[in-house]
């Protein structure tokens, strides 16, 4: 099989998050492939659930041979090394791995969504996959990261974390 190319939004508002999202990384390009691009860390207003502390969030690409669902299943296993216990839908967490694309994949499964179907409606992941992909073309939307983020109506905070 050939090499696909991957973005995995990584995400955390508890604990140590700088030191969190290096560690998941660090994990990523060990375990499953070496990272190709990697966005600035961006301070981001929690969505959905709002009563909550502000997350870090970072967009990365890899370029892997593994199927979406074996990449799922090494990206839950470095969530569950990094500590993350609780899955309360769209709830606080220790790290969280979402894949955003893979390559121009559709798929519709019980455990994989892709691309994932809430990309499109989030600051905290368009301005991070713009910054890095900004011509990358959304297979089911059939418009680039950029013209999303043009047209996102969401307007929760999102800044350069430095
Ligand atoms: N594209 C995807 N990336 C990661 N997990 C996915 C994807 N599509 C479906 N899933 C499933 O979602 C589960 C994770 O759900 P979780 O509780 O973390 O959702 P969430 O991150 O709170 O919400 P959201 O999906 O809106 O970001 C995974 O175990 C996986 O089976
Ligand atoms: N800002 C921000 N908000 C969120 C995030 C996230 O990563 N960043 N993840 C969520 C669960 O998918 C729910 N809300």
């Amino acid at each position: 099989m050939n090499q696909q190319s991957v973005f995995l939004l990584l995400g955390a508002n508890l604990g140590e998050r700088e030191a969190t999202l290096a560690k998941a990384t660090d994990l990523i390009s060990e375990r499953i492939a070496p990272v190709m691009l990697q966005s600035h860390l961006y301070e981001t207003a929690p969505w959905g659930v709002t009563d909550q502390p502000a997350f870090l969030n970072q967009v990365i690409s890899i370029e892997t041979i593994l199927t979406p669902e074996e990449l799922l299943s090494q990206t839950l296993e470095i969530e569950k090394q990094l500590g993350r216990e609780r899955r309360l839908r769209w709830g606080a967490r220790v790290i969280d791995i979402d894949m955003l694309y893979y390559s121009d994949q559709i798929l519709d499964t019980e455990n994989l969504h892709l691309p994932h179907p809430r990309l499109h409606q989030r600051r905290f992941t368009l301005v991070p996959l713009a910054e890095i992909a900004p011509d990358f073309l959304h297979p089911v939307l059939h418009k680039t990261n950029q013209e999303l983020l043009n047209e996102c109506t969401d307007d929760s905070q999102v800044s350069v974390f430095d």
